[in-house]
């Protein structure tokens, strides 16, 4: 059965509940945490609003994705490399996401920005490219604002519903665009043999690129599960009001 949260009626109780909750969690966490992660989850808003609308605007003028990448570069790897303060954060014990789940899901990111996209030209025009910027752009603007209005104590119901939804959808979409563009990387890879390390060396050390995107690419089969099944326990704790027990913590 439907929960009064989830039909979007929300009872006067749950709804006195949830704001002892707010205030004790931001009691618990400090005025200058609570400052900090406001203004960094606005800016972070902000950021990946401004990506979406330079997006939609590339689209609707040129009528096409070639040359989307290129547009948008700048602005993408300013915000995605602004996110490995998440890690930070669960490090310091800011916010309470377990520190190997951000730090797979961030440095799969900053992975795909700059080790793949940024630095293989000529896969930058691919639709694959288009599919996982834009499972990225609307996942992180629900997220975000997701986070700055739980701060503020003011959180639409709707972007609470976006943030537990949209990832069921996004996140296959998303992992399906980065992996196709990881595929459509190797041929390149493999003829230039770029960022690798041959024999002999005067450190004796080899390392294969082609073959470390082969090994990445396989990591997503045990990885990406863990993350999908750990979005949805979030979903059941928080729109459904369950008693999860993580054990990755
Ligand atoms: C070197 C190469 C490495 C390669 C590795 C390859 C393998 C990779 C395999 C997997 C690849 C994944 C690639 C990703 C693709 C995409 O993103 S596609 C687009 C769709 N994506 C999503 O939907 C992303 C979903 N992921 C997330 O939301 C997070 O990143 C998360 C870390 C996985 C989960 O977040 P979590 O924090 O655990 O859940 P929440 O419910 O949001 O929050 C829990 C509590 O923490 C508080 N909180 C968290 N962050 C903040 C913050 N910034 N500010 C304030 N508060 C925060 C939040 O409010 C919650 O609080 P409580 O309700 O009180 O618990």
């Amino acid at each position: 059965m439907a929960s009064s949260e989830e039909d979007g009626t929300n009872g006067g109780a749950s709804e006195a509940g949830e704001e002892r909750e707010a205030t004790g969690k931001r009691r618990r966490l400090g005025w200058v945490a609570t400052a900090w992660l406001t203004f960094y989850n606005i800016a972070m808003t902000a950021g990946w609003l401004v990506l979406a609308i330079a997006m939609a605007r590339f689209y609707m003028e040129k009528g096409t994705h070639k040359g989307l990448y290129k547009s948008i570069q700048k602005t993408l790897k300013f915000f995605q490399t602004f996110a490995v303060l998440e890690i930070v954060h669960c490090l310091i014990g800011i916010v309470p996401t377990s520190v190997l789940v951000a730090g797979v899901q961030v440095s799969s990111r900053i992975f795909m920005v700059w080790l793949i996209t940024h630095s293989i030209k000529p896969i930058q025009n691919e639709e694959s490219v288009v599919l996982f910027l834009v499972a990225w752009t609307v996942t992180e603007i629900t997220r975000y604002s997701f986070y700055t209005f739980s701060l503020l104590d003011h959180l639409p119901y709707f972007i609470k519903w976006a943030r537990y939804n949209f990832f069921i959808i996004l996140y296959p979409v998303g992992v399906a665009g980065e992996l196709l563009t990881i595929y459509a990387a190797l041929p390149y890879v493999k003829k230039t043999g770029m960022f690798s390390i041959r024999l002999p060396n005067k450190y004796n050390v080899s390392f294969d690129y082609y073959y470390f995107l082969l090994i990445t690419m396989a990591s997503y089969i045990p990885l990406f599960p863990q993350l999908y099944f750990h979005m949805l326990r979030q979903r059941r704790r928080v729109l459904h009001g369950e008693v999860i027990v993580e054990k990755d913590d």
